[in-house]
C-alpha cells in the first residue's frame, strides 16, 4: 500500500490497537497515527514506545481531520465509544474494528448511527496473546495471520479495499466472510478453548484437597492453560456478545465429554484409541503441518 492516509485514529491503544498502530506507523502509511482511550497513562506510554505519534483524551480532537478510525476496545465498550465519536467523526472517514465477535459490533454501529454506514468495515485479526495493554504491542503480531473482514452488501468496496490494504501491508492474510459464519466458527475455534482453559484452571484452584496443585503441572498443563492468563474483561465481553454460538459449542463439547467419560468408565480401549488417533491425525494434518 502506498496511498498514505492523513490521520488514523486508534481507539483503544492496547495489545491489538497498539500492534496495528505500531506496524502502520513504522511503514509510514499515515501522516499521523493518533491514539484515543480511557487510560491516559497507557496513552502516554504509547507515545513513549513510538506506537502512536500523538494522543488525546478528548474525542473531538481525536476525530479532527481523521480519515480512518480503528476501534480496538473490548466488545462491551464498542457502543459507548461509537456514541461519543458519532457527533465528531468526519463523514467520509472509514470506521473499522478488531472485535473478536462481529455481529454485536455491527448491531452497535447500526444502533448508534440509525443505519449501517457504508464506510464501516467490520474486522477481526486472528492473532493475539494472553497479555494485554500497549506494553505488549508488537508490530509483527499479524504477520502470516488471518484477518477476517465481514462487510455487508451495502459496505463500500473502496472502504473494504482501504482496510484490506492496511492489513496486507502488515503481512496479514485477509479473508472475507459473513458475520454470522465468523461468529459461529470463532465460537468453536477460539472462544470455546479459552473458556475451557479458564474452567480447568478455576476448577483445580477450587480443589484445596489437591494441595498446591499448580506445583505439579508441567508442559501439558502449561500449553493447555496459557490462554487462561488472558484478560478477564475481554473474555467476559466475548462470552456475553457471542453468547448464543458459544453456549451452543460448549453444549456440544459437554456432550462429547459425556461420551468420553463413558468410554473411560467402560475402559473401552479400542474406542479410546480410535478417538485419540483421529484427533491426532486431524491436528497433525491441519495445524502442525498447516500449509495454507
Ligand atoms: N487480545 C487478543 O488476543 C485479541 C485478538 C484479536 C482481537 N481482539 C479484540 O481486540 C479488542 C482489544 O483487545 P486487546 O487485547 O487489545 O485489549 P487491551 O486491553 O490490550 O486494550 C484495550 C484498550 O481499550 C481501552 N479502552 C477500554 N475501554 C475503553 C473505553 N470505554 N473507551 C476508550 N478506551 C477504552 C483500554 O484503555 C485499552 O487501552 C477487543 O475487542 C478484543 O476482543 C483481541
Ligand atoms: O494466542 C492467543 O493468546 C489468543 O488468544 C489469540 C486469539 C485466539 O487465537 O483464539 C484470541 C482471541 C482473538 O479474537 C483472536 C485470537
Amino acid at each position: 500500500m502506498r496511498t498514505v492516509l492523513n490521520k488514523i485514529t486508534v481507539i483503544g491503544v492496547g495489545l491489538i490497537g497498539g500492534s496495528f498502530a505500531k506496524g502502520i506507523k513504522q511503514l509510514g502509511l499515515a501522516k499521523e497515527i493518533h491514539g484515543f482511550g480511557n487510560n491516559e497513562e497507557n496513552l502516554k506510554m504509547a507515545v513513549d514506545l513510538q506506537v502512536v505519534d500523538s494522543y488525546s483524551t478528548d474525542i473531538q480532537t481525536a476525530m479532527q481531520d481523521c480519515d480512518l478510525v480503528m476501534l480496538a476496545v473490548p466488545l462491551g465498550a464498542m457502543q459507548p465509544v461509537l456514541e461519543s465519536l458519532r457527533p465528531h467523526i468526519p463523514q467520509s472517514a472509514i470506521i473499522t474494528d478488531a472485535g473478536s465477535a462481529k455481529q454485536s459490533v455491527i448491531d452497535a454501529v447500526t444502533k448508534v448511527f440509525g443505519y449501517l454506514p457504508e464506510n464501516f468495515v467490520p474486522g477481526h485479526p486472528i492473532a493475539g496473546k494472553e497479555q494485554s495493554g500497549v506494553a505488549a504491542a508488537d508490530d509483527q503480531l499479524f504477520v502470516d495471520h488471518r484477518v477476517i473482514l465481514t462487510p455487508a452488501e451495502s459496505t463500500s468496496s473502496a472502504a473494504v479495499e482501504t482496510v484490506k490494504k492496511l492489513w496486507l501491508a502488515l503481512d496479514a492474510r485477509v479473508e472475507v466472510m459473513s458475520a454470522g459464519f465468523h461468529d459461529e466458527v470463532f465460537a468453536a475455534t477460539s472462544h470455546l478453548p479459552h473458556l475451557l482453559a479458564f474452567a480447568l484452571v478455576e476448577m483445580l484452584h477450587e480443589h484445596p484437597e489437591l494441595g498446591n496443585v499448580f506445583k505439579y503441572t508441567a508442559g501439558g498443563f502449561r500449553d493447555f492453560s496459557r490462554i487462561a492468563s488472558s484478560d478477564a474483561t475481554m473474555w467476559r465481553d466475548i462470552s456475553i456478545y457471542n453468547h448464543q454460538a458459544i453456549a451452543k459449542w460448549m453444549t456440544e463439547y459437554r456432550d462429547y465429554l459425556s461420551g468420553m467419560i463413558e468410554l473411560v468408565e467402560k475402559q473401552d480401549a479400542e474406542a479410546l484409541y480410535e478417538l485419540f488417533t483421529t484427533a491426532k491425525q486431524a491436528r497433525d494434518q491441519h495445524i502442525v503441518n498447516k500449509q495454507d
